[in-house]
């Protein structure tokens, strides 16, 4: 057996459910930020499938609401009114398994960091674990130097704040990141933040770590189809462009493949509450070859039904050795078969 089947194994044996028949166990992600910062942006565009356009029209949020979602693990979001103070929450920090905090990239004022430095006290002490994610947003609004200063200011006045609180809080784990809507940088940044919440993702890398050397993929992703949030990929370092190029591909096979009707059953475990009404997309499987001048080919297929494994592959070895990678992608998919059938078990059997 290899080293990675070894530790699938071991995991598969720590992970017994706690007990049967419990609610849902959601992981509780808080969406946060001062008011049209772009919080329900955020929400809708990414698990609503709303294009990027529409949010223009969004109403201001009133009051607290939770979207459910089901990937590799259900996950559970709360959209917040900018006004929202730890008080007025409505539910103890410790509850959450990570808070994003958006701020406009153009809000250079105190406003944002005053309320971001707010709640990551709060949070910290009742919640030490709790994961903390900067959203530096609308990002695309600025030229790529403005854009690198405003990043670097507002990361530079939250820590100086922090330390002021108290010079402890110089260490707290705080994550930033760029984003926006507009392109692909929001599914990147998402994708890092669920990541810290799977307890299966060694494992689940080191099957597409498999899978790329059996193959030899450059690059592969294991997608939810619908958000394009990657829940896990191989170890070597994520590209912007693979990433770009892998998303549009994705959101091109969302697009179309609804035109089409398939002859097959419906799978039996598709279907949940906390899935947006989207039909599900037939196609098992399906590839593509770039331009001549590139010659890369990328596959798609679907492993269960909202996760599919996206790869990018030289174009020879998706053309003469095309058994070869069939092969490795019936063991990859059922490798991760196995691991989302624990994780189901799990949040099923966990007490919320
Ligand atoms: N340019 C740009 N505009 C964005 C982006 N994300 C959101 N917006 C715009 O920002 C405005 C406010 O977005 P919302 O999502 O309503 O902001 P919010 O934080 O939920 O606002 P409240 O509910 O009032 O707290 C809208 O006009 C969006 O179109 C982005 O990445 N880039």
């Amino acid at each position: 057996m290899s080293p990675p089947q070894r530790q699938q194994e071991a995991y598969l044996k720590l992970a017994k459910p706690q007990q049967k028949n419990d609610p849902l166990h959601r992981s509780k992600i808080l969406l946060l930020g001062t008011r049209r910062s772009g919080k329900s942006s955020i929400l809708q565009v990414l698990f609503k499938n709303l294009p990027s356009k529409q949010t223009f029209y969004l109403e201001p949020t009133m009051r607290v609401t939770k979207h459910p979602y089901d990937t590799l693990i259900p996950l559970e979001i709360w959209d917040c009114p900018g006004n929202i103070t730890v008080d007025t929450l409505g539910a103890p920090l410790s509850e959450f398994a990570s808070i994003v905090f958006v701020i406009d990239i153009r809000d250079l004022y105190q406003q944002p960091v005053v309320k971001l430095v707010e709640f990551i006290v709060a949070a910290c002490q009742v919640n030490p674990n709790i994961n903390l994610e900067v959203f530096v947003h609308k990002a695309e609004k600025l030229q790529e130097d403005d854009k690198i200063e405003n990043f670097r200011q507002i990361h530079e006045r939250v820590m100086d704040r922090l330390v002021d609180e108290s010079p402890e809080y110089e260490q707290v784990p705080l994550n930033f990141h760029l984003t926006s809507v507009y392109d692909y940088t929001l599914q990147e940044a998402f994708s890092r933040v669920i990541h810290k919440l799977i307890d299966s993702l060694p494992y689940l890398e080191n099957l597409l770590n498999v899978f790329c050397s059996n193959t030899s993929s450059p690059k592969a992703f294991l997608f939810d189809t619908t958000s394009k949030l990657y829940v896990a990929t191989d170890a070597s370092p994520v590209d912007q462009a693979t990433h770009n190029l892998c998303c549009d591909y994705l959101q091109m096979l969302n697009s179309f493949g609804p035109l089409y009707k398939s002859n097959a059953p419906p799978q039996a475990d598709t279907p949940d509450s906390a899935k947006p009404s989207t039909k599900a997309p037939f196609y098992p499987s399906a590839s593509t070859s770039l331009s001549p001048s590139q010659p890369v080919t990328l596959t798609y297929h679907l492993v269960t039904p909202h996760l599919a494994l996206v790869a990018s592959l030289p174009t020879p070895v998706f053309e003469m050795r095309r058994g070869l990678v069939e092969w490795n992608v019936v063991w990859f998919r059922e490798g991760v078969r196995e691991i989302w059938e624990v994780e189901k078990e799990r949040s099923e059997g966990e007490l919320v």
